[in-house]
């Protein structure tokens, strides 16, 4: 078999590749360089940049086998999302591996800035020994505005705090209660600039924040503000910076990151007071460990079809333990559901009873529609496509959650009404501390058998015989049976065999074995990949 490939656009770390380790063709190219990279995405399943690779439409169209885009680190602004989830990309981050390093580098440009240490080295070594030309200032008593106070602007203010500082926020999507008990006190974007002796950004780039701090921002600013970016480029105009450098609005700069980068000539540096370092917030060994391994880790996940807790464009966030072993058996009631209807349903519920519904189940409903349209689209569906794929055929999707499951402990169903008003339902649990899985409903029939591989439904006249007629067909075709059940409304009512058999029944057989018992309908079902 032919191994995934995961093509390495970036540097990635050592412990990274590790964990990627020999189930994988390991693939590197040069993400910055459009003309290799655009060539190396023909054949890749999964692609690892950092923040040089722009990862845009164009990209995502070069890799018609792309299923999922890791970006070894926190910001996404150079990954098309959109494009990603119409083509069913799964796009993932590391969102926690490099905040330490990013918020240690804050404070490094802060107290940089305020005490001129980078352009005294620079005098010194050239042999300068200036003192009184590099006299800082003080953080102590100082009031420090941040701009966003997400997961790197509160690293940051814990580190600040210490210091004797007053800190103050502007980020509207927080609760003052929370920063309150961080110590830090939310303004208005207006109150934080008249306010603020150092200001430092740490927001999403993003079509609001572009520009933020602009022209004028920086009129109403304190003439001895310091300003440090270690977001991203543009947020605080550059050219509005520079203006206020030159006329003496601004006192200094601490800068990381450029609208457009690499960045080697910018106009601010011809400014003494600007420090400034190329994009390294996230450059220590600590934080490209943890970044390479978290998304080396994503990507095995990702590929092996299984849920990914730092996916961004699909459901998120830890799946609680007594959840995840649903995802599959949901998954094979979704691909159950489609053999048994044969054709796309106007509308599915996907129903959740018993002790799980008190966890946040909504991850069963993407499992759902993953099986119920693998065997439907020419295209791989995944968790990030299944609920596009839904929509586009304007199926009206419904997750019902409910404590009450009198027969087992948890029961998934997935129900959907077809076009002509029939009903096709299907229903599985997880039972004993294994967590065995087993179908335990079918179209209103109780029934308890594993979802093996094969599997047969024939629904008929309920009379005697046809289990001897049943058994005598498939094996004159050589397909022998594991387990057959029988389930019944009435006696002498409708009938239901739900057989497990060990090889896949040809089409022609199951239509055969229908039509000698006379059955309303017969239904085979392989659920290997
Ligand atoms: N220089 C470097 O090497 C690194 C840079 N970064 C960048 O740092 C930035 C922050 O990262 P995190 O703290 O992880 O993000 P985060 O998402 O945890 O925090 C962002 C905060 O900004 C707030 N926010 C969003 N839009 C806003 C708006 N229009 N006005 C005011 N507040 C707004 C949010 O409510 C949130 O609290 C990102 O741009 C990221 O790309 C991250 C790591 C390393
Ligand atoms: O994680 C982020 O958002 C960063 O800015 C770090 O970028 P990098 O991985 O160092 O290219």
């Amino acid at each position: 078999m032919t191994k995934p490939v995961v093509l390495v656009a970036e540097e990635l770390s050592e412990a990274g590749l590790a964990v990627l380790g020999a189930d994988f063709e390991v693939r590197q190219t040069d993400g910055a360089d459009r003309s290799q990279l655009l060539p190396a995405l023909a054949d890749v399943d999964a692609l690892i940049v950092r923040s040089a690779t722009q990862v845009d439409a164009e990209a995502i169209a070069a890799a018609p086998k792309l299923r999922v885009v890791a970006r070894a680190g926190v910001g996404l602004d150079n990954v098309d999302v959109e494009a990603a989830t119409k083509a069913g990309v799964m796009v993932v981050n590391a969102p926690t591996s490099n905040i330490t390093s990013a918020a240690e580098h804050t404070v490094a440009l802060i107290l940089a800035s305020a005490r001129n240490v980078a352009q005294a080295h620079t005098a010194l070594k050239s042999g300068e020994w200036k003192r009184s030309k590099y006299t800082g200032v003080e953080l102590d008593e100082k009031v420090v505005g941040i701009l966003g106070l997400g997961k790197i602007g509160q690293l940051v203010a814990q580190r600040l705090q210490p210091f004797g500082v007053e800190l103050i926020a502007y980020d509207p999507y927080l609760q003052p209660a929370r920063a309150a008990q961080m110590g830090v006190r939310l303004v208005s974007l207006d109150e934080l600039l008249q306010q603020a002796d150092f200001i430092t950004v740490h927001l999403p780039k993003s079509k609001e924040t572009v520009g933020l701090i602009g022209d004028r921002e920086l009129h109403i600013v304190k003439p001895t503000v310091r300003l440090v970016n270690v977001a991203r480029g543009g947020i605080i105009d550059e050219n509005a910076l520079y203006s206020a450098l030159k006329e003496g609005r601004v006192a200094g700069a601490g800068i990381d990151v450029f609208a457009k980068e690499p960045c080697t000539d910018s106009p601010l540096f011809e400014f003494d007071q600007v420090v400034a370092t190329p994009h390294l917030g996230a450059s220590t060994h600590e934080a490209q460990e943890k970044a390479g391994t978290q998304v080396a880790r994503s990507v095995k996940l990702a590929l092996a079809g299984e849920f990914v807790p730092d996916a961004v464009n699909v459901q998120g966030g830890a799946v609680a333990e007594d959840v995840k072993p649903g995802l599959p058996l949901t998954e094979k009631l979704g691909r159950i559901f489609t053999a048994l209807a044969g054709e796309v349903a106007t509308s599915l519920d996907i129903e959740v009873r018993g002790e799980i519904s008190a966890q946040d189940v909504r991850v069963l409903e993407l499992a759902a529609l993953k099986g119920v349209f693998s065997g439907v689209v020419e295209d791989a569906v995944t968790y990030v496509n299944a609920p596009l794929l839904a929509k586009d055929r304007g199926v009206v999707v419904e997750l019902v959650t409910s404590a009450e499951s009198p027969d087992w402990r948890n029961v998934i169903t997935v129900r959907g009404v077809l076009a002509d008003g029939r009903t096709v339902s299907v229903s599985g649990t997880l039972s004993g501390p294994r967590q065995i899985t087993k179908i335990v409903e079918v179209n209103g029939y109780a029934m308890e058998i594993e979802p093996t591989e094969h599997l047969a439904f024939f629904t008929y006249a309920d009379r005697p015989g046809i289990v001897g007629t049943v058994g005598r067909l498939l094996g004159e075709h050589g397909v022998n049976i594991a387990s057959m059940q029988v389930s019944r409304d009435v006696k002498g009512g409708k009938a239901l065999i739900a057989l497990t058999v060990d090889t896949a029944i040809p089409s022609e057989v199951v239509e055969q074995i229908a039509g000698e018992i006379g059955a309303d309908s017969g239904r085979s079902v392989d659920l290997e990949d």
